[in-house]
């Protein structure tokens, strides 16, 4: 999948700006970013489903728009909304798409059954879609999703409503499908989420921010770390905040997160020893995380 400038205008508003993507076969790229930041908006896009404003995108070795239709056969698209009929059963819901799909009912039959037991809802295929859990019904729309087979799955931040098990189950399903040369694009906000795809893009405000896999995000992350612990936390947090070099200070249990934009390691315990003139309090250098990536990223937006 490969865009180049791709943008979208809504009257003045620039809910994606200039994107440049490269996204391999069979595997999870994510796109990490806050409400707003052009995740849904890029989605629609690659689908087809809406007209960029400028830029070309280029799927499954479609022209985008234009081969819409075709490409419409070969994807998934799974919404926040997960998009099930809440009066029909696990069963009717499969059935209904496998005829909108038009599979041969035969072959539509076999593969309802094959989802039933993949997505653990055998015991449950006669229970009204309204009246299942989070997770069993994250289940039902992965199901749905994928019931024609797509090569392309799109995700809009699938996990929102459910708890952490089934968020890490419903991963665990997700690399079995790229196990089968899948290739799946998920919008997210959490970054745990981030963390298990193997490449990243970071939007911010339509813009993309970084890209690359997590771990190399991390480590080229141009920043200083500095955790630190001692008493009145609340009130060395303001403090922190009005050193220029400090980008953001989060409490963490008994330590405070402070992310700086400082030339090395050494300068940046310096600096904050020196502003805070605070012999109590304890300072340790961290190594950035996914976390620390995103903040740094959305500050770079800042004007
Ligand atoms: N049809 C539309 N008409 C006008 N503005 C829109 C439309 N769709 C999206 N927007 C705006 O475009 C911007 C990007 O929205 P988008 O839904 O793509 O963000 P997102 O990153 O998916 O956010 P969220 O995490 O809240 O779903 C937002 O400011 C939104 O209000």
């Amino acid at each position: 999948m490969l865009t180049r400038g791709l943008s979208k205008r809504f009257g003045e508003l620039v809910a994606v700006d200039n994107i440049d993507l490269d996204i391999q076969a069979r595997e999870i790229y994510g796109f990490l970013g806050p409400n707003g930041s052009g995740k849904t908006t890029a989605i629609r896009m690659l689908c087809g489903l809406l007209t960029p404003s400028a830029g070309s995108v280029r799927v499954l070795e479609l022209d985008i728009p234009g081969d819409a239709e075709r490409l419409r056969r070969r994807i998934g698209y799974m919404t926040q909304a997960f998009s099930l009929y809440d009066d029909l059963s696990v069963e009717e819901n499969l059935g209904f798409l496998a005829r909108i799909h038009g599979l041969p009912r035969y072959q539509g039959g076999r593969r309802i059954e094959e989802l039933l037991d993949r997505y653990t809802l055998r015991g449950m295929r006669a229970r009204r879609a309204a009246d299942m859990s989070g997770g069993q019904r994250q289940r039902l729309a992965l199901a749905a999703a994928t019931l024609h087979s797509p090569d392309l799955l799109f995700l809009d931040e699938p996990t929102s409503a459910v708890d952490p098990e089934n968020r890490r189950d419903f991963w665990e399903k997700l690399f079995d499908l790229v196990d089968e040369g899948k290739t799946i694009l998920v919008s997210t906000h959490y970054m745990d989420e981030a963390e298990r795809c193997h490449q990243l893009a970071i939007l911010d405000t339509g813009r993309l921010r970084r890209q690359g896999s997590p771990a190399q995000l991390m480590a080229e992350l141009d920043r200083r770390v500095v955790e630190v612990r001692g008493h009145n936390l609340r009130q060395v947090k303001s403090r922190a905040l009005q050193i220029p070099e400090v980008e953001s200070a989060a409490q963490q249990g008994m330590q405070l997160r402070v992310l700086m934009n400082a030339q090395s390691a050494g300068s940046a315990i310096d600096i904050l020893r020196n502003s805070l003139a605070d012999a109590d309090l304890e300072m340790v250098l961290a190594r950035p995380s996914l976390e620390d990536v995103f903040v740094a990223s959305t500050q770079d937006a800042a004007p």
